[in-house]
């Protein structure tokens, strides 16, 4: 089975202006709330992926309610620990170009922090935990550490999303895959990334640290896959780009998915691929049908 752990979900609030006016009234064209949060939307993907998989981490509130609510509709799994506090609300301003507006995240006690390990304590060997988003300030910059010490003494397989120091230290215990985009690769090692080269010199470097799978997404420009053996690269599909909130988490969840149901891992890059463009060509998260849609469209080409 695999889990999600979305230590900080949110509501993603899109918002349309035809354009922004700074120190102004602006008026929305078009509103949009959604179940927010990287593992979260991990958890979206996979479900339409018939992907068995259960979410876990930390909701509150009227908004942590919300989300529970639209993850039971659509059938999803889930066993968060619900915090006092009030899960945050993410604005993702949409005036041609796309502008975030991410909250910190609720404060979440220490008894509440013990009451998700004391969950994730209970895995095994058999499942993949899916480790996503960003980390309350409450919880302090270590709390991914304490949870993937806990993956180690349960055997489970663990996917990382993160990006800087804390992804680094994770490279060591092994990870089944860690996805960073071409830009925040570069930021990882403080380098300039110029070239393909470039990418997959420090794309390998992250399979020496520990990473058994390595995709580096890059937008448009498609994707690349690293394993000990071969370097893949794969195009991505033409369509119109509705809402690229959520494409990398939605290519984590059609490779890892398709990964753990087939072993295979060039079927899962071109789902991974596929899940990411559907989504970035839809207004929500990508559906099943968008997905087969694309998938033949995406062409592995080994390097
Ligand atoms: N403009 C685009 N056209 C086609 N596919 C796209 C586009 N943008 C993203 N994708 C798809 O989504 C995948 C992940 O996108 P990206 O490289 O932007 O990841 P990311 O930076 O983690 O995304 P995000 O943070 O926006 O969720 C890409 O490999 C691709 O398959
Ligand atoms: O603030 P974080 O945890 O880094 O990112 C949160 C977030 O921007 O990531 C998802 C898209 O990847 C959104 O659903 C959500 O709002």
């Amino acid at each position: 089975m695999i889990y999600t752990i979305t230590l900080n979900p949110s509501i993603d609030y899109i918002v349309e202006v035809d354009e922004l006016k700074l120190g102004d009234l602006n008026r929305m064209t078009r509103d949009l709330k959604l179940p927010g949060g990287k593992g979260i939307n991990v958890s979206r993907i996979l479900n339409r992926l018939d992907a068995p998989n259960t979410a876990l981490g930390f909701v509150g509130g009227f908004s942590g309610q919300y989300i529970e609510d639209k993850l039971h509709a659509e059938h999803i799994s889930t066993d968060f620990v619900h915090v006092a506090d009030d899960t945050r609300i993410n604005v993702k301003l949409k005036h041609g170009e796309e502008t975030e507006i991410n909250g910190q995240g609720p404060n979440i006690s220490t008894e509440e922090a013990d009451a998700l390990v004391a969950k994730l304590s209970q895995l095994s060997k058999e499942d993949v935990v899916v480790l996503s988003g960003s980390v309350p300030p409450s919880l302090g910059a270590h709390f991914y550490d304490r949870l993937i010490e806990v993956c180690k003494q349960t055997g489970a397989e663990f996917v990382i999303d993160t990006t800087g120091p804390a992804l680094l230290k994770a490279l060591a215990d092994r990870p089944l895959l860690v996805k960073p985009n071409h830009h925040e690769l570069a930021e990882l090692f403080s380098v300039v990334i110029a070239s393909r080269e470039d990418i997959i010199t420090y794309g390998r470097k992250l399979l020496e640290l520990g990473a058994q799978h390595v995709l580096i997404s890059m937008a448009g420009d498609g994707a690349l896959l690293i394993t000990p053996e071969e370097v893949y690269h794969a195009n991505v599909p033409k369509g119109t780009v509705k809402n690229s909130v959520g494409a990398g988490d939605s290519m984590i969840a059609g490779f890892t998915g398709t990964l753990v149901s087939t072993h295979d891992p060039i079927e899962a890059f071109r789902t991974g691929v596929a899940s990411g463009s559907a989504t970035a060509f839809s207004d929500d998260l990508a559906t099943r049908e968008k997905i087969e849609e694309l998938r033949p469209q995406v062409t592995i080409v080994k390097l």
